[in-house]
């Protein structure tokens, strides 16, 4: 972009097309003179460093303005700049990278690849690569609960399924216990007689059987934390050890209406933390009116996939995913700080492969809950057109 322009000049241009940025969103703090003139106070540009691959910038905010500018004018850089940018940064620093070139467009699963780099996890969540090609993960103990968005063919299954082989690789069922419900009734076929599945359902009333089971759970283990006086599962006494339960969800909107269990999502998303209890929630339609706000902000991590428009893009808090052509390819916002990441491509066949070992006699698993055949109304799931109607929103 800037590469046969001498380096201070090239510097001077970057920080100049910055400026406009700042300019464009409103970006400053303004005031007026006793003249009545209006003076900006822009944020300071600190540092830019400009490389073959891409140009870095970190400024700072001045004093007063609200960070809350930055998170909401984010599209106005790529207005700017170009839709290869990352903006990353709170409260008052910020590093914004803008890159030449578009990211590699696939990332083929390869569990041994990736296990050396989550090894330290305990609970680790792999998301992809970034622009870098370094492989992004995080410990689920430190941000525990997920919502995935993306509309249909946008690469959220994949998603999931390579999330939970991962997990299921890596973790011995007695230190995890998955429980799967799938409102699509498509995705989850694949880890039935898994040992660390102790519930795959896909009807409304198996998934409350399912979550009243989790909360007793979650009682017993909060008495336990109780009883031996200590903040976190992770610090109880050996022979009391509780293994990590991971709910998920797939499609979990089709779920809106009931409200007995949207109350105990609310409770398990504020309170699982401490108790070794985590959600996964995917949707394909981010609207906010089928998210409970309470729950969105309990989701510390959102995984935005390609969405249909800036409204749904906004209800995840990821904004460009509107904008993504690539299959995998999604916006990650943890806590405001935002990535773009390619994901694993772990396709059924080779998942199948990945699972066969942790696979038991269909009599020997443990299952919660056994899905039952639907038999009068009362097991009448809400189909996508009973939630959504049409496509009007
Ligand atoms: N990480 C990835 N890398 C490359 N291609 C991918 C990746 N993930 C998904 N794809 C491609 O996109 C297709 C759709 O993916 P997927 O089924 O996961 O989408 P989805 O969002 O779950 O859609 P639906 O809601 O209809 O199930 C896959 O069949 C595959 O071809």
């Amino acid at each position: 972009m800037f590469s046969n322009i001498k380096p201070f000049i090239n510097k001077m241009n970057a920080k100049t097309i910055l400026k406009r940025a700042f300019d464009a969103g409103q970006i400053y703090l303004s005031a007026r003179n006793n003249g009545g003139k209006e003076l900006r106070r822009y944020p300071k540009i600190h540092n830019v460093d400009i490389n073959q691959d891409f140009t870095r910038f970190v400024f700072t905010l001045p004093i007063g303005l609200d960070p809350k500018e930055i998170s909401k004018k984010g599209f106005v850089f790529k207005q700017v700049f170009g839709p290869h940018i990352e903006l990353t940064g709170e409260i008052k620093k910020y590093t914004l990278e803008v890159y030449k070139m578009g990211m590699e467009i696939s990332f083929k699963y390869n569990f041994e690849e990736i296990r050396n780099v989550i090894n330290p996890g305990k609970l680790p969540i792999v998301c992809g690569k970034n622009r870098h090609g370094q492989i992004i993960w995080y410990d689920m103990r430190d941000l525990p609960h997920i919502l995935i968005g993306g509309a249909t063919g946008s690469g959220k299954s994949t998603q999931l399924r390579q999330l939970l082989t991962t997990l299921i690789i890596k973790l011995k069922p007695s230190e995890l216990e998955l429980y799967l419900a799938d409102c699509k009734k498509a995705e989850f076929h694949i880890f039935r007689n898994i040992e660390h599945v102790k519930g795959n359902v896909v009807l409304t009333k198996d998934i409350k059987k399912m979550l009243d089971h989790i909360s007793t759970q979650m009682d017993e283990r909060s008495n336990l934390l109780d009883v031996f006086g200590v903040a976190h599962i992770d610090d109880l006494p050996q022979d009391q050890k509780k293994p990590y339960i991971v709910l998920c969800i797939d499609e979990f909107v089709m779920l809106r209406k009931e409200a007995n269990i949207m109350e105990k999502l609310i409770e398990l998303t504020a309170l699982g933390r401490a108790l070794g209890i985590f959600v996964i929630l995917s949707m394909q339609r981010p609207v906010k009116d089928v998210l409970d706000t309470t729950i969105r902000s309990n989701l510390n991590v959102a995984m935005g996939f390609k969405v249909r428009d800036k409204i749904e893009s906004r209800v995840m808090n990821t904004p460009g995913s509107e904008d993504i052509t690539v299959p995998g390819r999604f916006f990650m916002d943890t806590n405001g700080d935002m990535t773009e990441i390619q994901s694993p491509f772990l396709e059924l066949e080779d998942a199948k492969k990945l699972l066969e070992p942790f696979k038991v006699a269909p009599q020997d698993v443990k299952e919660v809950f056994e899905e039952e055949p639907p038999q009068n109304d009362d097991t009448k799931q809400l189909t996508y057109d009973d939630v959504f109607g049409d496509d009007d929103r």
